[in-house]
């Protein structure tokens, strides 16, 4: 299906990424957002997130006269044959999805959709959501379709050209809708798998659920390997070389975090509650990470002799992961939450951030550099996994340093640089012997 007019509802990760990706793939995009700053930033060809390729398909498609930006969902759909619903679905004070921003655009377009049009839901829904915007809508020559998102922040353009695969639910057995969004995608090299609107509205939470029980089983073998002397990389690297494991998802970190895989999983759990389900295994794997988190403060005040009042710590990374300046529900940000509750004094530098850090002010001095972040501090803990960090003057930065340990939540750094630079370094899974210094290295084979 070439050139269709498509309108795009939210201008954040997803409704972004979709934008730009829908337009580079020939279709004429009308992209809404109610953010006057973040329209006339877009329209101006700026991007307004940090991620891979984004601003040279915002360019192109300004530029081509295919992709436009308008202030408000109404003035986005009037021509669009497919309306895309990208706009945020946060945890709500009980921990279900919050649908308010949804139903509010469904309630605002409900009027102005043309006929014929199909309503695409990418935002993650709970099961049923499809089903509930329909009877909203309540328009009989409109169709609605679940089309869940699966990109990953830091690769979202790649992610989404790419897909593993592409999943439409149609609502209501509305197979013309399903074929419809389909065809928007015909450039794309993937499986398409239509379902019921319920399946792939299920499909999106159980993935991210998985993925989210993985790392905390992850996370929590690799507490073991510190009691058994067992390493963790070398763990997760035999386990990945099973194909029914594969060797992706399986990097031990600080915790999960980032602006998904945490609500989602309190989402489902709800879900599940709704009808019945306890689900003890993503109840298991919500609380593990929050141990693991609270297992990585234990760490840190140890490595300055057992207390952390007045201790200065020097954070590196703030943001979930490396590759994005999210730092929605970042592990990192609760780490340093927990350390600064303990009276820590610290100090914390992010390539990606410049400025305050909402929900850290005062309890974390943001720096300008990862040795500003060393200065006079008791221990360094690396909690996001920038290269730029790999490739520091350890040596400048032990000299910065007041006390001599580094621990690394990512498993990032090699530990003999810092050991050559006079630190003591500890992972996260990697052998450490009972007194905290690390194992030596068993000779390498000749
Ligand atoms: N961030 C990610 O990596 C992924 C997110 N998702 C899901 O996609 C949905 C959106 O997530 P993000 O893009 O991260 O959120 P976001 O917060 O980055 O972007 C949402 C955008 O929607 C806009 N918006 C809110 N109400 C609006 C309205 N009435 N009209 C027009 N625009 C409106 C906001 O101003 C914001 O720019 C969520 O349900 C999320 O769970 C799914 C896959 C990946
Ligand atoms: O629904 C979503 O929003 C998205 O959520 C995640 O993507 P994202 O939040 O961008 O981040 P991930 O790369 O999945 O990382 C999530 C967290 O797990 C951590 N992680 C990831 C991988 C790993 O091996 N180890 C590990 O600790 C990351 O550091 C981060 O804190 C999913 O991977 C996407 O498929 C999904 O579309």
């Amino acid at each position: 299906m070439r050139g269709s007019n498509v309108a795009v509802v939210g201008a954040g990760y997803v409704g972004l990424t979709t934008a730009a990706c829908l337009t580079s793939l020939g279709h004429r995009v009308v992209c809404a957002d109610v953010g006057q700053k973040k329209v006339d930033m877009l329209r101006r060809g700026e991007a307004t997130i940090q991620e891979p390729g984004i601003a040279a398909l915002i360019a192109e498609g300004l530029v081509s006269g295919r992709l436009e930006f308008v202030l408000g969902a109404r003035a986005a759909v009037a021509e669009a044959g497919t309306v895309f619903l990208c706009v945020p679905t946060p945890m709500s004070a009980g921990g279900a999805a919050d649908l308010r921003a949804l139903e509010a655009v469904v309630t605002e377009l409900r009027d102005v959709l043309s006929p014929g049009c199909v309503v695409v839901n990418k935002s993650t829904v709970p099961v049923g959501t499809a089903v509930r915007v329909g009877e909203l809508l309540d328009r009989a020559d409109v169709s609605v379709v679940s089309n869940p998102e699966f990109l990953r922040e830091g690769s979202a353009v790649y992610d989404f050209l790419n897909p593993n695969r592409i999943v439409i639910g149609a609502a209501g057995h509305d197979l013309a809708g399903a074929e419809r969004v389909a065809g928007l995608y015909e450039k794309i090299d993937a499986p398409v798998l239509v379902t019921d609107s319920a399946s792939s509205e299920m499909i999106k939470y159980a993935s991210n659920c998985y993925l989210a029980t993985r790392l905390s089983f992850v996370n929590t073998i690799a507490e073991l390997c510190e009691y058994l002397d067992a390493d963790i990389d070398d763990v997760t690297t035999g386990m990945g070389y099973d194909e029914r494991i594969g060797n992706s998802f399986l990097r031990p970190g600080p915790g999960w975090g980032g602006s998904c895989l945490p609500k989602d999983t309190v989402a489902l759990l709800r879900t599940a509650e709704s009808v019945g389900s306890e689900f003890p295994v993503l109840r298991a794997a919500i609380d593990a990470n929050q141990r693991h988190q609270e297992l990585v403060v234990d760490k840190v005040r140890k490595a300055v002799g057992g207390d952390l009042a007045g201790a200065r710590i020097g954070l590196l990374g703030l943001t979930f992961k490396a590759g994005t300046d999210d730092l929605r529900d970042s592990p990192a940000l609760a780490i340093a939450k927990l350390l600064a509750a303990e009276g820590a004094d610290l100090a914390g530098y992010d390539p990606s951030v410049r400025g305050p850090v909402a929900g850290v002010t005062g309890q974390v001095r943001i720096v300008g550099t990862a040795y500003h972040a060393a200065h006079g501090a008791a221990a360094i803990v690396v909690l996001t996994e920038w290269p730029e960090f790999r490739a520091l003057d350890w040596p400048r930065m032990a000299v910065r340093l007041g006390g001599r340990s580094v621990i690394d939540t990512r498993n990032h750094l090699d530990p003999l640089v810092l050991d050559r630079a006079g630190l003591s370094y500890q992972g996260i899974g990697r052998p450490v012997s009972r007194d905290g210094s690390r194992k030596p290295l068993p000779p390498l084979a000749a």
